[in-house]
This record gives structure tokens, C-alpha cells and sequence, in this order.
């Protein structure tokens, strides 16, 4: 199952600097072992924006959220989740 997600990053401008590095460094590890996986195949940057669109590639919704939720950076973002299905006039 395919799903569209775009994530908007909203850290506090008042977060420590060592504390905010600690979490994109661990959100950075976490999503190259799903993208390793095959969970995440697309992870593009909005250009001019802290946020990001992805694409997943899960097998059900509750792994979708299992993923999401378990983000380091999951307290700080919002999350829009868009499911995918095939469209009919596409070819095959
Ligand atoms: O920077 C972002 O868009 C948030 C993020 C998702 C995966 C990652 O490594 O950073």
C-alpha cells in the first residue's frame, strides 16, 4: 500500500541547539534504515520549506502510523497522510 506524506518540521526557535541536533541526527538514521528497508522509497525536500514529501510503502495503515509515530521528530511536526490508489488510466 502506498502512501503520500507530507511532514511539516515546527521545532522550537527556543530548543537547545545539542538537544536539536541529537533528534535530526537520530530522525536521519531512523528514515535511511526504513528507506534501506523499502519502507520509505521517496523522501524529496519542499524547496523553501522545512518540510518534506514522502512516499511509504507499508502494508497497512497501523504500520504506517507505527512508523510515523515512532519519527524522532514525531512531537514536532505535523503529519498529512494521503492514500494512494492506482489510477485507472494508468498503464500498465
Ligand atoms: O527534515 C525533514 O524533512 C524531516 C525528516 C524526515 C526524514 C529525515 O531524515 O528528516
Amino acid at each position: 500500500m502506498l502512501f503520500h506524506v507530507r511532514m511539516d518540521v515546527r521545532l522550537p526557535s527556543d530548543m537547545d541547539p545539542s538537544v536539536r541536533a541529537d533528534i535530526v541526527a537520530r530522525e536521519k538514521a531512523y528514515s535511511q534504515k526504513l528507506q534501506r528497508e523499502g519502507k520509505w522509497p521517496h523522501l524529496w525536500r519542499i524547496v523553501g520549506e522545512y518540510s518534506n514529501i514522502s512516499i511509504f510503502d507499508v502494508n497497512s495503515n497501523d504500520e504506517l502510523h507505527e512508523l510515523l509515530s515512532g519519527l524522532p521528530l514525531f512531537p514536532y511536526m505535523d503529519i498529512r497522510v494521503m492514500p494512494l490508489a492506482t489510477h485507472p488510466s494508468k498503464v500498465s
